[in-house]
């Protein structure tokens, strides 16, 4: 065979299709602009950069949809997820990332498969011809930007999400937080003692919230549209929409016990969450934010704990690039317009690291199998991968198309006809339905070659 796939854009979707591809025997060559072209976010050069979280959430894949996804990927063999294991920090049931070593890890297997290169350049036209995916990302060059803008017509759009800031660990008061996972979850004590937690009193509370509304937040341009996806919502937006809501939201104080004055329970508690195996650095899960940096660091330091803590990363705004899919895609993930390109990612309307490589690790095998003369079988939608795809290519109405994390509803319902089922034995049908159905889809591919 001497055709050979391009990708543009080397992050978790372009680095899981090339590995599948790869994998499957057809030679890939990545475009990746970085690190000759930057992005705001990006502070590498390395392949699969995670830019702002660092977990890939929930890794129970029983009860849970984006932990159902991990499985998944690990049972096709996928790149991102074995790294990701392979440089997992402690986190509760999340599946937290030491992110550097993550990255560079990717990067090196990638590099040293003999079937791939990686060419460090920016791509700024749709190609004509050839076999081709798109992985770009949310924040897709713009010269790209512009010419998927002219196919697409209005369906290319562009909006902001809010990055969280991230603490010098050394620097948060100990004498005032303590570490404790939520209700004491893990298998390990380093589990049990995963996040860093800091009380409010009623009045402390009540005084944040003030100074949160009261803050200067950083302006959108005109003629940009501003929009959140629901699990990077800003925490002064949170707060414009009741003072309550953070208080049932990141700062719920529930499953927590303060050691330095445990009979009297917290009104409030930020929590912060370890960003590096060092344990040297800490996240303030769910405080993604737009205030200005001025207003960020008089804010956070009325957090009891955090009246000296010093940051290595205030949070900002983001653009995020996606196509509307359900337009422009066809069910094998391919421009209707332009059918030897394919979009792979965030761009193609999902949302967070884990459904960008599944949509990544799914473009790759799709490419793979008809660069080898067969066309893979549809997904089945009763899989984690196949509700995604599925919901992108054709599932989501295309009028109000938004992008999406993998969840539940995507699915098709499970037969409850065994009367009404708890929310447990409910999450358990589809996984073990999905578990089936992925196994065999796998199954088949692997029969047909
Ligand atoms: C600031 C910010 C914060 C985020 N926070 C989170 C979070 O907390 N949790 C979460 O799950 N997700 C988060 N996301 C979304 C996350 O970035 C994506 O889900 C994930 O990285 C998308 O994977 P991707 O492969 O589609 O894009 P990326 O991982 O961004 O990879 C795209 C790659 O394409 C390259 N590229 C772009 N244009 C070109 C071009 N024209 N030519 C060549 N190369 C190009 C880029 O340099 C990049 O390496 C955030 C995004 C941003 C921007």
């Amino acid at each position: 065979m001497t055709d050979r796939l391009h990708i543009v854009g080397g992050g978790m979707a372009g680095s899981e299709a090339a590995w599948q591809a790869a994998q499957a025997g057809v030679p890939v060559t990545i475009h990746e602009m970085r690190p000759k072209v930057g992005t705001f976010a990006h502070r590498t050069g390395s392949l699969a950069e995670m830019v702002c979280s660092n977990s890939f959430r929930s890794d129970d894949d029983e009860q849970n949809a984006v932990g159902l996804l991990h499985w998944e990927m690990r049972a096709a063999g996928g790149l991102i997820m074995e790294m990701a294991d392979a440089h997992r920090l402690p986190a509760g049931g999340a599946l937290a990332v030491d992110r550097d070593p993550f990255a560079e890890a990717v990067t090196a297997r990638l590099r040293a498969h003999p079937l791939i290169e990686v060419v460090g350049e920016e791509v700024t036209a749709l190609p004509d011809a050839g076999h081709w995916i798109i992985a770009t990302g949310p924040l897709t060059g713009s010269g790209l930007a512009q010419a998927i803008a002219a196919e697409a017509g209005q369906d290319s759009l562009a909006f902001f999400d809010a990055i969280a800031p991230i603490v010098h660990a050394d620097t948060i008061d100990m004498s005032v937080a303590w570490r404790q996972s939520r209700y004491d979850k893990g298998e390990t004590e380093d589990e049990r003692t995963a996040y860093i937690n800091c009380p409010m009193t009623k009045a402390e509370y009540e005084a944040f919230i003030d100074a949160l509304l009261a803050a200067d937040k950083t302006e959108f341009k005109p003629g940009e549209t501003a929009g959140y996806f629901d699990g990077c919502l800003p925490i002064e937006v949170m707060a414009e929409r009741g003072r309550e809501t953070l208080r049932f939201g990141p700062m719920k104080p529930v499953g927590l016990t303060n050691p330095h004055n445990p009979t009297e329970k917290a009104y409030a508690v930020v929590q912060l969450r370890r960003d590096n195996a060092l344990g040297t650095l800490y996240n303030i899960v769910g405080f993604q934010t737009k205030m200005t940096y001025g207003a960020q660091k008089s804010v956070f330091a009325m957090i009891p704990g955090l009246q000296d803590a010093s940051f290595a990363r205030l949070g900002g705004i983001h653009r995020n690039t996606f196509i509307n899919s359900p337009t422009l895609l066809d069910a094998q993930m391919r421009l209707r317009s332009k059918p030897h390109i394919r979009f792979a990612g965030q761009i193609t309307g999902v949302e967070g690291y884990v459904e960008s490589a599944a949509m990544g690790l799914l473009a790759g095998r799709m490419a793979a199998a008809e660069m080898r003369g067969h066309a893979l079988p549809p997904v089945p939608q009763t899989t984690a991968m196949g509700a995604l795809v599925t919901h992108i290519t054709g599932g989501a109405e295309a009028k109000t198309f938004q992008p999406m994390n993998v969840n539940f509803g995507l699915f098709p319902p499970v037969d409850a006809r065994g009367g009404r089922r708890n929310r447990a034995a409910r999450y358990k049908l589809y996984t073990d339905r999905a578990k089936a159905d992925w196994t065999g889809w796998l199954g088949l591919r692997e029969a047909a070659e």
